[in-house]
């Protein structure tokens, strides 16, 4: 890949290139890897913003495509120099069955890896997530831990498990010999939540409060710190990691790096409020306004429910037993990993990621400002 007469002539491969955090990817390569020639966006769904980026000097090539099919994902993985493995099921609310979770999350991932294998591809990113950590089933908190901090991950909701088996096919596939004899390269990227424009549930939060008159209503403490990373970091670190993959195998491949960024450690709702607050929502109360066993009592109410209904419609709200033991459980990052070993440091500052999430909060349809 390093080779002068390839310089230029880099294919990349992003699955889920039309997600939340794959637009970003797909957008900073365009802006930040000279080297691309044709990148590749394969998603289940194509979005029409893609046809603006066809008239660039990248030929950029939309695919659609199911990763759990491994003929799809062999066609569009022959002939690139690196995948970017970002396509998955982010359920937590219980929309999709455990059986689609896996198939998606891990049954995909093992497909993208055998395509790389088979079509001689040596480079792949793979985007894990912090619940492959925690917060665990005991609600223990993980207070600025880093990669090597001791902790039990033990998972039984099926998006963590799912992340957690696939990030480890990702890790024991570096190594293995692909087409041409040469050693497949791989790495996990495990974001804490991401936040930033085009964040599906900031958006929600953002109409909930409208419909309540401009109220938001704690029910979280204050003191529970929830790790998030903005966006535009997660991508701008998906890019460096699969520039320096190459360069840096030997220190590189196999390992996992935290995203993180220099976002302020606060708890999940007062986090949002740093976006909300400035577009006119307000969070009602110093300490949460129910008392904790009401909210779990709600929750699993929401869960029964959920249960009930599922044979007439799908009742997935925010809150169920999952959600709320995340969203109590302290997890936050504290690492320098990433700089240490691909010299990453964050692209976008924190003044800059609350101004560009509050601007397109600001942008939305309907907004209270
Ligand atoms: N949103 C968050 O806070 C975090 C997300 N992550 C991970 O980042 C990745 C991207 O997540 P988001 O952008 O938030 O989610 P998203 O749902 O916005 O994007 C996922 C993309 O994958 C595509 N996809 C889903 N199933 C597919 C299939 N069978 N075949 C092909 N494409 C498929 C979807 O169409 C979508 O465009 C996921 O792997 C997720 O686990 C990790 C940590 C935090
Ligand atoms: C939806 C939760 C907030 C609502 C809580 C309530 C109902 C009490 O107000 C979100 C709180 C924490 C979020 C998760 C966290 O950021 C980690 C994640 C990582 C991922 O890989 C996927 C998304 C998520 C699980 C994220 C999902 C929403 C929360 C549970």
């Amino acid at each position: 890949m390093a080779d002068s007469a390839q310089a230029q002539k880099l294919v990349y491969l992003v699955t889920g290139g039309c997600g939340f955090l794959g637009e970003h990817v797909v957008r900073m390569l365009l802006q930040q890897e000279p080297r691309l020639c044709e990148l590749r966006i394969f998603d289940l769904h194509l979005d029409p913003w893609l046809e603006e980026l066809k008239t660039g000097p990248v030929q950029v090539t939309a695919i659609q495509g199911d990763v759990t099919q491994a003929h799809e994902v062999a066609a569009a993985v022959a002939g690139a120099h690196v995948v970017i493995h970002t396509a998955g099921l982010v359920d937590v609310f219980g929309r999709a069955s455990p059986e689609t979770i896996h198939e998606v999350n891990v049954q995909g991932t093992q497909n993208v890896i055998e395509a790389c294998v088979q079509s001689g591809t040596r480079f792949l990113v793979y985007t894990s997530s912090m619940e492959v950590v925690g917060p665990n089933v005991k609600g223990q908190p993980f207070y600025r831990g880093n990669e090597n901090t001791p902790y039990e991950a033990a998972h039984r909701h099926p998006y963590p498990c799912s992340k957690a088996l696939a990030e480890r096919l990702v890790l024991e596939a570096n190594g293995r010999k692909v087409r041409g004899g040469l050693p497949l390269v791989t790495c996990a990227l495990r974001p804490t939540g991401i936040y930033g424009e085009g964040h599906q549930i900031m958006r929600d939060f953002y109409h909930q409060g409208l419909r309540l008159g401009g109220r938001l209503f704690r029910a979280i403490p204050a003191s529970v710190e929830h790790g998030r990373v903005y966006v535009g970091n997660v991508a701008w670190m998906h890019v460096l990691v699969a520039r320096e993959l190459e360069h840096r195998a030997a220190l590189m491949g196999g390992q996992v790096y935290f995203c993180y960024d220099n976002s302020p450690y606060k708890s999940y709702e007062d986090f949002n409020m740093e976006f909300l607050g400035p577009c006119g929502l307000r969070l009602v109360g110093a300490r949460p306004l129910l008392p904790y066993w009401l909210l779990v009592l709600l929750a699993a109410l929401n869960a029964l429910l959920q249960w009930l209904l599922r044979p007439l419609l799908l009742y997935a709200p925010l809150l169920n037993p999952y959600t709320l033991a995340v969203a109590n459980t302290t997890f936050t990052v504290s690492t320098d990993k990433a700089q240490r070993h691909f010299g990453y440091e964050p692209l976008f500052s924190w003044e800059e990621s609350r101004t560009r999430t509050i601007r397109w909060v600001q942008a939305m349809e309907g907004s209270a400002q």
